[in-house]
């Protein structure tokens, strides 16, 4: 128990941060705390995955990796403890290794939209969105990247670190500068939290001012999001819930304490409608945004039936 609880509060507090690693890091804690539990009896046992399940679930409500990573494990079958607990094994480890062999896909084929020379900005820390980087400076093309501080917890830091480990020149600007340099740049690339039915996307907040500025001087933005980032409960109507986090990320207790009539607003993502968005770069294909839908109904390998019925989200 200890552990579960160690690994959801590590979610929260954004120590396991970006959509895919948070997938990543519920699925194997599902894993792992099945392995842990002491029961003989499947209904106890079942009923504490579900707690299990629950619980990290709603460490985050943006990211849709985390209830689609959590669904795929919860799916386990077993007529006895050990039986369910080498599945819930299996599925783990399948979406674990599912997930990482995406992300180095869809560098793969985002990389092909990059040409030797250009200038890239990205917003926030995303792996997919670094990965076509990496492999597009790792076929010898020449980039450039404008990297932005995304306050306020300034991710853009992990994004210039990763960038400078892997050589790439890079530019790191305050998030304020964005439209002052789109002229220069190429190429948006970004990551996503979800992608909602419709084919927006909902990112690190600001993702939609970088696509708001690069549609006013013509330049490409490309979403980089595996499946499992596309939002199933979007298809039955729902809208992405945008997390608010607490204000002393955007300014001290002490110095809000001077104010008598001042409230801070702290949504740490947006939706960036889909007009913006010339093509999203999943880890099955290069997809218009229009086809979301598709993907949501054909890939994610679950019914609707199954979402309606399951308890968790
Ligand atoms: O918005 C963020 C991270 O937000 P936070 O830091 O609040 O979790 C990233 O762009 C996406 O999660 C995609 O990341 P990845 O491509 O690594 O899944």
């Amino acid at each position: 128990m200890r552990e579960l609880l160690e690994t959801a509060q590590k979610i929260r507090s954004m120590e396991i941060r970006g959509a895919g690693r948070i997938a990543r890091a519920a699925a194997a804690e599902l894993r792992d705390y099945a392995a842990r539990v002491v029961s003989d009896d499947l209904d106890d046992f079942n009923e504490k995955m579900r707690y299990a399940a629950d619980l990290l679930i709603n460490t985050r409500p943006t990211a849709v990796s985390l209830p689609n990573a959590v669904r795929w494990v919860m799916r386990y079958r077993g007529d006895t403890v050990d039986e369910a607990r080498v599945n819930i094994k299996a599925l783990a480890d399948e979406f674990i290794t599912n997930s990482k062999n995406a992300v180095r896909r869809i560098g793969e084929m985002g990389s092909k939209r990059v040409r030797d020379g250009d200038t890239i900005m990205t917003h926030c820390n995303s792996s997919a969105a670094i990965s076509i980087m990496a492999t597009a400076h790792a076929q010898g093309k020449e980039i450039n990247v404008i990297a932005t501080e995304s306050r306020p917890r300034c991710q853009g830091y992990l994004t210039i670190k990763r960038l400078d480990e892997l050589g790439i020149n890079t530019s790191f600007i305050v998030d304020s500068a964005v439209r002052f340099f789109m002229k220069e740049v190429d190429l948006v690339v970004m990551g996503a939290d979800a992608v909602a039915v419709n084919g927006s996307v909902i990112n690190k907040i600001g993702t939609s001012q970088l696509a708001l500025a690069a549609n006013e001087v013509g330049t490409n933005v490309i979403i980089a999001a595996e499946t499992y980032k596309f939002s199933p409960r979007t298809i039955l109507g729902e809208l992405v819930e945008i997390e608010e986090r607490d204000s002393s990320e955007v300014i001290s207790i002490e110095r809000l304490n001077e104010f008598q009539n001042i409230r801070v607003r702290n949504p740490v993502f947006d939706v960036t409608p889909r007009e913006y968005i010339d093509l999203i770069c999943t880890e099955i294909g290069t997809i218009p945004p229009e086809m979301a839908y598709i993907i949501i109904k054909d890939f994610l390998g679950w019914g609707i039936e199954e979402i309606n019925s399951n308890t968790t989200k």
